[in-house]
């Protein structure tokens, strides 16, 4: 067997690849199969090619990732691995691909209100964390006087801020420039200048042949463009297309999310002692929806029943809330979004999630047989203890038949 890895491969003919499968935009596959996907997958495909062998992917895992390695299951390992001190007392790593460091991510809105570590550190700033890792040790070490909040579940830890229960999180840059795509009421702030320096490479073997082919392979890559193209295009990938709206979570998720917005929408009319009920606003939402709903393939005539039960919601929640503040004789509220400006165009960011969602949801929201799932799922997740009458309102459509009635 010759004496150096590169040699090696090109004997064996393959090159062993270990891939993570649970960190977009680098990694992903799905759990019920199918093929790896991803910056680094892509990457990883087009190293083999220019070795000129087959890749050969092995599953590997981050807590299994260095007991992999010391077990020689691999040649390479990629799927977003930092560059860290730690690792390197026992493997090598490729020249660094990519930059990264620890930035915040929010809702647009509060873009200028978390710029620097010193807005962030105090107590009545809400700040959700994952577990475990680099996040929380960030964040511990960096903002100890703000409110922690651990959230351990890292596919939902950011509608934690969407929802407003948090102010914002602090993660990898590369990771809040993804998540701003998919979630586009959140904005990532300053992701090309975070507060700390880390780098993403390929994990190697100690042989220094190997790695001086890797990193002149990289260098080529890196410089002639294509490792960028590959990077972008992955950032833009559309991962929540397909199932992420399918299901009555999602979808009485976002129809929750539009309600929450509606104490602020309150209190800026309590403030400029506005009417709740604007029906040239509900007219023009309407007039938009017709279009959309359309194209989406659901029952214009349903869709828009749909939309009007979520606003008549909206000014249950409002009307209440003005009772309430009228029995308080409460006065003027600080710090409200600013309707025009703020809170219609996150509304509006609404509207073409929410009819995703029924779109997604049709076959199973039109099916008679499927209602009852759908009124226990309605009254799992909005309960009416929450918004009182709002809830049902909200609700109605998706459960009084009406779907089945429209017709597929
Ligand atoms: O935009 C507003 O002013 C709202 O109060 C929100 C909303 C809506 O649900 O979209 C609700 C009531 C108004 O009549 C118009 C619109």
């Amino acid at each position: 067997e010759p004496a150096n890895r590169l040699d090696q491969i090109l004997a064996r003919g393959s090159v062993r690849v270990a891939i993570t499968s649970d960190y977009k935009p680098f990694s992903y596959r799905d759990p019920a199969g199918g093929a790896y996907e991803g910056s680094d997958a892509e990457l990883a495909g087009m190293l083999a090619r220019s070795l000129g062998v087959k890749l050969e992917w092995v599953a590997t895992s981050w807590p299994t990732l260095m007991d992999d390695f010391a077990d020689n299951k691999f040649d390479i390992a990629v799927g977003g691995i930092s560059i860290s001190l730690e690792r390197q007392k026992r493997a090598l790593f490729s020249i660094p691909y990519l930059r990264d460091g620890k930035t915040p991510i929010t809702r647009c809105e509060n873009l200028a209100r978390f710029q620097s570590l010193e807005q962030i550190d105090r107590p009545e700033v809400r700040l959700v964390v994952n577990p475990g890792g680099t996040n929380e040790r960030f964040a511990r070490a960096n903002a100890s006087h703000a409110r922690l909040a651990v959230h351990p579940d890292n596919v939902t830890i950011f509608d934690e801020i969407v929802a407003g229960r948090a102010d914002l999180m602090i993660t990898d840059a590369v990771e809040a420039r993804l998540q701003q795509r998919l979630r586009p009421q959140l904005c990532a702030v300053h992701p090309e200048a975070p507060f700390d320096f880390s780098e993403k490479a390929f994990l190697l073997p100690r042989d220094v042949i190997w790695k001086a082919w890797v990193d002149q392979w990289l260098h080529q890559s890196i410089e002639n463009g294509s490792v960028r193209r590959v990077q972008d295009k992955w950032l833009a990938w559309p991962w929540s297309k397909g199932a992420a709206l399918a299901g009555p979570d999602a979808l009485l998720a976002l129809m929750d999310e539009r309600l929450a917005l509606m104490p602020d929408v309150a209190r800026y009319k309590w403030n400029s002692q506005a009417a709740v009920e604007d029906l040239p606003r509900e007219r023009l939402i309407i007039a938009a929806l017709a279009r959309q709903a359309a194209e989406a393939g659901v029952p214009a005539a349903w869709a828009e029943s749909f939309f009007k039960a979520q606003i008549e919601a909206a000014k249950t929640v409002q009307r209440d809330l003005f009772e309430r503040w009228r029995q308080q004789k409460a006065g003027r509220f600080e710090q409200v979004p600013d309707l025009a400006r703020e809170l219609r165009p996150r509304l509006d960011a609404l509207t073409p999630l929410l009819l995703k969602a029924l779109t997604q949801n049709w076959a199973a929201l039109s099916d008679p047989a499927q209602r009852a799932q759908w009124s226990a799922a309605a009254q799992a997740r909005l309960p009416a203890a929450a918004w009182g009458a709002a809830a049902a309102q909200a609700t109605a459509p998706l459960t009084d038949g009406s779907a089945s009635a429209s017709g597929r």
